[in-house]
């Protein structure tokens, strides 16, 4: 894809540049013709060339691989090639903007995935909300590809798709805004416990969002030992008492919410350590005000943190934000590339609850030196990062290889 090869440049610590905003023009000249190219990996230029990655030599290769299929990990890109499909239902935090639109977003995915892991990637948007249309393309596309990133596919249906793809397919697959910005919650959450000198455990953590990012950020916070977690959507918090929950709530209303809390934003927020803020919403300064001392503020929605962290910055300890133009970026581009890259370097068939744990603690671990309150997390830019996460999580691979 991408003409440049794996990047390692240390970027993180290159002094910012100048403040000059970014303008209107400069974006979109930065997405003329998209952001991916396909590149040859071997010459074609002379007669030779061409009979060898063409006819007759390639009918050689085909027949090989016709006699056994496992040939063509070896001797055709897929074994290391990666879709990202979308079906454009849920868009960063733009909504339901449909598969075009969320184009320029799914080639930034596989752009990063060749930036930072060196994998190539495909994006693939589909014409369709149908989990049964989705699931069935897929498994019709499979010997075309290594892996699966699902990208801003919108709750409930998202976790459907997920588990029946993952079900359908013998290779790795994730759905990024799940379970990589999971990842990175956690890992965030960790080197902000050290930053402050305290056990995060005890701390109560309220999240806004109750989709794709938002149970699985609670479900590993519940699974990393944090008791009180509690999950607000749009109508408020998801509570046992609620008639309108979905299944997935309802059974999210089960293990969330300890104290059994009913009401709003500025009920949960009282008093809380934590505000995790994944849901497209805003949340005003006065609530946050009202947060327990040295409160953390993780206002991740994407473009459009729920408070700016200026703002958020008056009353909380520690600040961070899914952007790349504020410090603490909390970015699920910290997780995916170097998971995917983990696991077909293990020969996963799956990515387990294992190795997601394994990729939260390795993000950290390239900052342990280094932690404070505006480095919770290391810079995507840092290349360390990708190498880091791949190795933990392909030892944390074992038990579905093979
Ligand atoms: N920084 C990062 O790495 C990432 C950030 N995000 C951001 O998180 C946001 C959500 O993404 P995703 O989970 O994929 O989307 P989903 O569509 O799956 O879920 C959105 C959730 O937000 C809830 N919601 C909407 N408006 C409000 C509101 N005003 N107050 C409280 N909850 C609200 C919805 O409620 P209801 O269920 O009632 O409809 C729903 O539960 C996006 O802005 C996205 O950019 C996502 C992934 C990664
Ligand atoms: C970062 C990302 O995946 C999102 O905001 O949807
Ligand atoms: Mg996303």
């Amino acid at each position: 894809m991408s003409s440049t090869a794996t990047d390692t440049t240390d970027r993180s610590s290159a002094p910012a540049p100048a403040a000059a905003p970014i303008t209107d023009e400069e974006i979109f000249a930065g997405h003329v013709a998209g952001k991916l190219r396909v590149e040859l990996a071997a010459p074609l230029d002379t007669q030779r060339d061409l009979s060898i990655a063409y006819t007759p030599g390639v009918a050689q290769v085909s027949r090989a691989i016709a006699a056994d299929e496992t040939l063509a990990k070896r001797y055709t890109w897929t074994d290391r090639l990666v879709v990202v499909v979308s079906d454009g239902s849920a868009v960063l935090g733009l909504g339901d903007i449909g598969p075009r639109a969320s184009l320029p977003v799914m080639e930034g995915k596989s752009a990063l995935f060749k930036a930072f892991a060196g994998l190539d990637s495909i994006p693939l948007v589909l014409d369709t909300q149908n989990p049964d249309e989705i699931v069935e393309t897929l498994v019709r596309l499979r010997p075309s590809f290594g892996a699966v990133n699902l990208e801003d596919i919108s709750a409930p249906r998202c976790f459907e798709i997920e588990r029946r793809v993952a079900d359908a397919l013998d290779c790795p697959v994730m759905h990024d805004d799940q379970h990589g910005t999971a990842i990175v919650v956690l890992a965030a959450l960790m080197g902000a416990a050290r930053v402050q000198g305290r056990d995060l455990t005890g701390a109560r953590v309220v999240i806004s969002g109750a989709g794709a990012a938002g149970i699985a950020c609670a479900n590993i916070l519940l699974a990393a030992g944090i008791t009180d977690v509690t999950v607000l959507d749009s109508r408020g918090i998801v509570s046992r008492e609620r008639t309108d929950l979905t299944p997935v709530k309802t059974d999210l209303a089960a293990r969330t919410n300890p104290a059994g809390r009913a009401g709003t934003l500025a009920d949960a927020l009282h008093g809380a350590d934590v505000f995790i803020g994944v849901s497209a919403g805003t949340v005003p300064e006065n609530l946050v005000a009202t947060m327990a001392d040295d409160a953390i503020v993780f206002a991740l929605s994407n473009p459009d943190p729920e408070i700016h962290p200026d703002i958020a910055r008056r009353h909380a300890a520690i600040v961070a934000t899914g952007r790349s133009d504020f410090p603490n970026q909390i970015n699920n581009v910290l997780a995916f590339p170097g998971v995917f890259n983990g696991a077909l370097d293990a020969g996963a068939r799956r990515i387990t609850e294992r190795m997601k744990l394994a990729a939260a603690h390795a993000i950290v671990s390239v900052v342990e030196a280094e932690l404070a309150p505006d480095k919770i997390v290391p810079s995507p830019l840092d290349p360390r990062v990708a190498p880091a996460v791949a190795a933990a999580v392909a030892a944390a691979a074992a038990d579905v290889t093979g």
